[in-house]
């Protein structure tokens, strides 16, 4: 917890406490059904935690911003994110089922009401639409995009363009090739730990798709 108030100090205290029941709740649950690592439990604030709100440091979500995680998982980056922006609305998808019990439990236990689960694939949610499309090792940029057409709002309410917000690490030059528009934030700059050293925050503007 002291790792999130290092780069996040000034936190309401109903927010402290939200991060601080992560642990127990993720530690709990994962006991009962496998989502994150044994490794990675053990640092949860530094490998899961802190690096979700790695997008934070890039944007600072208005209040009413409506965001979609896509392949959430165990709810990363949707969850944290989440307890930082209370005002926004975020809808968690992830398309196994297990994994969204965990991310239900974790969210009923923060009484966090500004989460949303379904248990579906993405391509397959076509009803909304989002400022921000946030994601964490799910597909390789041209197929996400591919996934993601057609669901990103037209009204544009900040200075970051609406999109895709990921977090990717190692060399992003092929893969973000045929992607001018695509702007790298080393998370190196934000945070001082090793394990962001590779890491960064990829933002790419989407058109909307009325
Ligand atoms: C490697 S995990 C990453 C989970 C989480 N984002 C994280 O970083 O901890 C990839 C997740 O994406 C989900 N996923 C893959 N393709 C998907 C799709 N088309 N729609 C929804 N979820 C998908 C998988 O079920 C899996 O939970």
């Amino acid at each position: 917890m002291d790792l999130i108030l290092k780069y996040f100090p000034n936190l309401t205290e109903d927010q402290i406490d939200k991060f601080s029941k992560l642990s127990a709740l993720y530690q709990d649950w994962n006991l009962k059904i496998n989502v994150v690592s044994r490794k990675d439990i053990d640092e949860l604030y530094l490998r899961h935690v802190l690096h979700s709100l790695a997008i934070a440091k890039v944007i600072s979500f208005k209040d009413g911003t409506k965001i979609m995680d896509v392949g959430t998982g165990g709810g990363f980056p949707g969850v944290p994110l989440a307890i930082l922006f209370p005002e926004c609305h975020f809808h968690l998808v992830d398309s196994i089922g297990k994994k969204l019990k965990v991310v239900n439990e974790v969210v009923a236990g923060l009484k966090l009401d500004n989460v949303e689960t379904t248990n579906s694939r993405v391509e397959e949610i076509n009803d909304d639409y989002y400022d921000f499309i946030i994601s964490r090792a799910v597909a390789a940029m041209p197929t996400f995009v591919h996934w993601i057409k057609g669901k990103i709002a037209k009204d544009q309410n900040h200075d970051l363009k609406n999109g895709i917000l990921y977090l990717k690490g190692g060399d992003l030059s092929a893969e973000l090739q045929d992607y001018k528009t695509a702007k790298i934030y080393p998370i190196s700059a934000f945070f001082d730990e090793a394990f962001y050293d590779t890491k960064k925050v990829v933002h790419l503007p989407i058109k909307y798709r009325g």
